[in-house]
């Protein structure tokens, strides 16, 4: 059983609600799931899963969020090694560059980015939807 961290940081829950459903769609191929705060994530623990999604809004000027996630992404991006990971996000008024910089930021650390996902304010169904197959193909 493939085992795979969901780690997220959300401001008004946009994307803790994509988090949940991206852990699902994992949970419903079978996978071992855990669903985890920004800030309670680090290197250390990436050893302990086969494949990881790590979900940020569009914050700042199109950035990642710079109290919580960055510091995280930073400390963790060059120990993902090949393991496959997915990115995810909501976003508002932007176009999603801030997803675009944050995978080329990650392909550029040598990270294995198998999918990423990007939803316009509160996920609807289906986005929702959209979610859960980014955490099947992940599992
Ligand atoms: C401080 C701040 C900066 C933001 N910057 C952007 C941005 O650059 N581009 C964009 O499309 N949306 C931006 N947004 C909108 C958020 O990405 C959007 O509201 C998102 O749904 C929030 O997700 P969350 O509920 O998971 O926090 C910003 C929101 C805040 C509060």
């Amino acid at each position: 059983m493939s085992k795979i961290a969901v780690i997220f940081w959300s401001g008004t829950g946009n994307t803790e609600a994509m988090a949940n459903a991206v852990a699902e769609g994992a949970a419903s191929k079978g996978a071992e799931v855990e669903t985890i705060q920004a800030a309670d994530f680090s290197a250390t623990n990436v050893s302990g899963y086969d494949a990881l999604a790590f979900g940020c809004p569009a914050m700042g000027s199109e950035e990642l969020e710079e109290g919580e996630f960055q510091p995280m992404w930073d400390d963790v991006k060059p120990e993902l090694g090949d393991k496959r990971i997915a990115l995810f996000g909501s976003y508002d008024w932007g176009t999603g560059e801030w997803m675009d910089t944050w995978r080329e930021d990650a392909e550029d650390a040598g990270a294995n980015v198998v999918d990423t996902l990007i939803v316009n304010n509160e996920p609807d169904d289906e986005g929702l939807a959209s979610c859960a197959e980014l955490g099947a193909a992940l599992a």
